[in-house]
């Protein structure tokens, strides 16, 4: 601990901890006065809420949705917006981890006076990540949990009526997005990773039905940390027991080595991106509604049918890859499995047998 001075209240009290955005000593009731005032910030300057509005928090019994519905609550009666608040969780159906996460949320729900709803895949998809897991293997999995998780959360959030979404997305996440999708040259994720609001009428990309936004969007996630472990807020910190995800992972070690050398990393990569101009030729995907379950997609089916399909029909990894080559393979397999004299699958299935 400093034996420093807080910086903010001039010395009335002793520093408790040093700033990770200024680096400066603070005392904990200035750090937390900082802290939800930037959020309150935020939100004004971004105009992310309009009174009257229900607002669903995304939670997932982590630190970052936590702290969000925590702060939320705090502003939303300390400057009045006039939001009605509610939680809305999705149960992937990770045995050991979500779970657990979920019993946090549900007390969660207890200490704020929060109304909440789960949602889970098994009952939306007919699968559950443990079943996928199953059947799908380690490797590729977390992309089915992403699109899966992406459309539940619209799902939930049109079941309650609610205006918008708000994830507990934080700084360091986005500085992370802005970094791979300039690595992956994914230029339509890269402008939409920037922006604070998405799906509303400033953003015509591909999205989500219900408007999501992101109040943490500047927050950094050392001073979520701090904030949840000051507060001793209820949060559940385990990592995903499927998540392998290293290319994000790599990225997250290369930021917390340029923070050690320069700690406006994090800030300065956010920035940049906000400043980036696509040009006016790159092709953009086009919002348009799935023609098989009526949500959000950039194509005419939506990603998570295609995933579900090949998923019942027993090959899972072709939804994974570009969409055109999986129709295609789909077709193939069609055409295949209707004249049972040809079909290969029965065939491969045959000889597996033959050979057990
Ligand atoms: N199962 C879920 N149910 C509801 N919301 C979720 C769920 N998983 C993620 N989210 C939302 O998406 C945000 C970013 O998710 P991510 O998986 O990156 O978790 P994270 O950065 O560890 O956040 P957290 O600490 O809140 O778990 C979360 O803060 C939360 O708002």
């Amino acid at each position: 601990m400093p034996s420093a001075t807080c910086v903010s209240c001039n010395g009335q009290r002793p520093a408790a901890l040093v700033r990770p955005k200024t680096s400066e000593p603070y005392c904990k009731q200035c750090f937390f006065d900082a802290f939800e005032r930037e959020i309150h910030e935020t939100i004004v300057k971004e105009q992310l809420f309009k009174p009257g509005e229900t607002i669903a928090v995304a939670a997932s019994g982590g630190k970052d949705s936590t702290v969000l519905a925590h702060v939320l609550k705090l502003l939303n009666e300390r400057h009045s917006y006039g939001l009605k608040l509610v939680l809305l969780s999705i149960d992937e159906g990770i045995t050991g981890y979500r779970d657990d996460s979920l019993e946090t949320v549900k007390r969660n729900q207890q200490q704020y006076e929060l109304p909440l709803i789960i949602l889970t895949y098994k009952e939306l998809y007919g699968w559950s990540m443990d079943e996928i897991v199953k059947a799908v293997g380690r490797k590729n999995n977390c992309t089915f949990c992403g699109v899966f998780r992406r459309q539940a959360l619209d799902r939930g959030a049109m079941k309650l009526s609610v205006n918008k979404i708000a994830t507990g997305h934080n700084a360091d996440d986005i500085a992370e997005t802005i970094l791979m999708n300039i690595l992956r040259g994914d230029i339509a994720r890269l402008k939409r990773c920037t922006l604070i609001m998405t799906g509303d009428e400033s953003d015509d990309s591909e999205g989500s039905i219900i408007p999501r936004c992101k109040p943490l969007k500047y927050a950094y996630e050392k001073e979520i940390v701090l904030y949840a472990f000051y507060k001793r807020l209820d949060y559940f910190s385990t990592e995903c027991l499927y998540s392998p995800n290293a290319y994000r992972g790599n990225i997250r070690t290369y930021i917390k080595d340029l923070e050690r050398l320069r700690p406006s990393s994090i800030i300065d990569i956010i920035h940049s991106g906000e400043q980036l101009l696509v040009k006016q030729s790159t092709k953009m995907p086009v919002q348009r509604v799935c023609e098989r379950c009526s949500y959000c997609s950039s194509m005419p089916i939506c990603k998570a049918c295609l995933l579900i399909e090949g998923l019942n029909k027993g090959v899972p990894k072709l939804g994974i890859g570009k969409t055109e080559r999986y129709r295609k393979e789909m077709q193939k397999k069609d055409e295949c499995c209707s004249d049972q004299s040809l079909c290969h699958c029965m065939k491969e299935k045959l000889t597996v047998n033959e050979h057990n």
